[in-house]
């Protein structure tokens, strides 16, 4: 495919179709100020670029370091509203039940930074820890322009992908690591546009999990249903909310050495993870995750979200935002008291061997093969039914994973 290209970090085939924008603006791709780093591993979404003749600076998502990236706060009421989502998602005294259980596939969000004008979302890098990340972003929803939007909005939405009515999900950009050129290759909006829907499977999905190769990650798949199946589970039951236009965000470890490493460390109990509870310990004795220290001349807001929920039972290891897994029995067990203490029915086995499993998971080497987040909260609304919008697209991305399967 022409618009595929292959690098170490730079989308040259999105970089050259996002010069041209729904709203006309001809945009340069510029690089992030010096004092940034550009997300190597964004495939979708804004990036870093200024409007020609007007110098205004269009930000992208930057790598923060610490496992964590900045996400500039779009245009109100956007970016208010993303913002929103995530102080409420996050809030330490959240006791909705939906929203506890939604936690798991969100981004660990860790308060705001201002830098000059610009404000940004710190969030987990969910690349981080994956030696050779491979990734996909996924739109969910057969609509993908909320009831505030304009007739041009609609029409422009409309007009970006047909498939989309039938479809219900769209990729917006993935990168793939090649093992045998030892190099990602990206693949852009313009590619992902192109991609019919009878083609989505074999073009799009199937070279995401690089089924025709020798380096085919088709055992991936399951898992990543499985965990699928869990969100749907959650958006059959919850009415409270509409997430329009939000991305599912699918990452993999795409180096053969890597899983290697990651197999060698097998145990048998913990290992089952991706069909069993995913359950993320916090051990409230390190009470911080995080301390991280920001930058001189940035400004920081908030840090308590980094603390731990003890209704979720998050335990996390600092430079980790990866859950850990147990079985069902050992999740019941591991309960933590309102002291953060272990609770004593837990064996002090369990107890080292879901530390030692957490100082594998700090020392970077991705223990989850595969993990799927949401992402993109800037059209999340009050809702009073079930969203059969995203719901009509998860389905029919599990439907289609099934089919690489046959
Ligand atoms: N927490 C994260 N960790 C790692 N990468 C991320 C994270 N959040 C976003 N990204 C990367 O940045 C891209 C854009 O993210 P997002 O969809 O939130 O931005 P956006 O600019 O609002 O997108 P859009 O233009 O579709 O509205 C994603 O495709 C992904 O590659
Ligand atoms: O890929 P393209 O063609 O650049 O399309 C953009 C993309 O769909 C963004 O998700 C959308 O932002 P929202 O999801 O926030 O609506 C943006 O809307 P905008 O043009 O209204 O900023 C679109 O332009």
């Amino acid at each position: 495919m022409s618009t595929r290209s292959s690098s170490t970090g730079c989308d040259e085939s999105s970089t050259a179709s996002q010069k041209q924008t729904s709203r006309d603006q001809v945009l340069t791709p510029t690089p992030a100020p010096p004092e940034w780093k550009i997300l190597k591993t964004q495939v979708g979404g804004h990036k870093f670029a200024h409007e020609e003749n007007e110098q205004h600076q269009k930000l992208g998502m930057v790598d923060f370091g610490n496992g964590m990236v900045l996400k500039s706060l779009q245009n109100p009421p956007r970016g208010i509203r993303e913002l929103s989502f995530y102080q409420r998602a996050f809030d330490p005294d959240c006791d909705d039940a939906d929203i506890l259980e939604l936690r798991p596939f969100l981004p660990p969000f860790y308060g705001t930074e201002e830098k000059g004008s610009a404000k940004f979302l710190k969030l987990a890098n969910l690349t981080s820890g994956f030696k050779q990340p491979c990734v996909i972003d996924l739109k969910m929803g057969k609509v993908t322009y909320d009831q505030e939007a304009t007739p041009e909005k609609i029409e422009h939405e409309v007009s970006k992908y047909p498939p989309l009515k039938d479809l219900g999900f769209q990729i917006t950009g993935m990168m793939i690591y090649n093992p045998d050129t030892q190099s990602a290759e990206h693949y852009g909006r313009s590619y992902c546009r192109n991609l019919a829907a009878e083609n989505i499977v074999s073009e799009g999905l199937g070279l995401f999990f690089r089924l025709n190769s020798k380096h085919s990650r088709r055992d991936a798949i399951p898992p990543l249903i499985s965990q699928l199946k869990k969100l749907e589970h959650w958006f059959l039951k919850q009415k409270k909310l509409s997430f329009i236009a939000s991305s599912l965000l699918i990452v993999y470890e795409g180096s053969a050495s890597a899983e290697k490493e990651a197999g060698a460390m097998e145990d048998a109990e913990l290992l089952q993870r991706n069909d069993k509870k995913n359950v993320a310990l916090c051990d409230k004795s390190t009470n911080n995750l995080l301390n991280v220290d920001s930058p001189a001349n940035t400004k920081s807001t908030t840090a308590d979200t980094l603390d731990c929920n003890s209704d979720s039972g998050h335990i996390q290891k600092r430079s980790s935002n990866k859950p850990l897994s147990f079985t069902d029995e050992t999740v019941k067990k591991i309960k933590l008291n309102e002291t953060g203490t272990k609770s004593s029915d837990l064996t002090q086995h369990e107890i080292s061997t879901a530390e030692q499993y957490a100082d594998k998971i700090t020392n970077s080497t991705p223990m989850t093969d595969i993990e799927v987040h949401l992402i993109d909260f800037a059209h999340v609304f009050p809702a009073n039914d079930i969203d059969h919008n995203f719901l009509f697209g998860l389905q029919k991305l599990i439907s289609c994973l099934q089919t690489l399967l046959k």
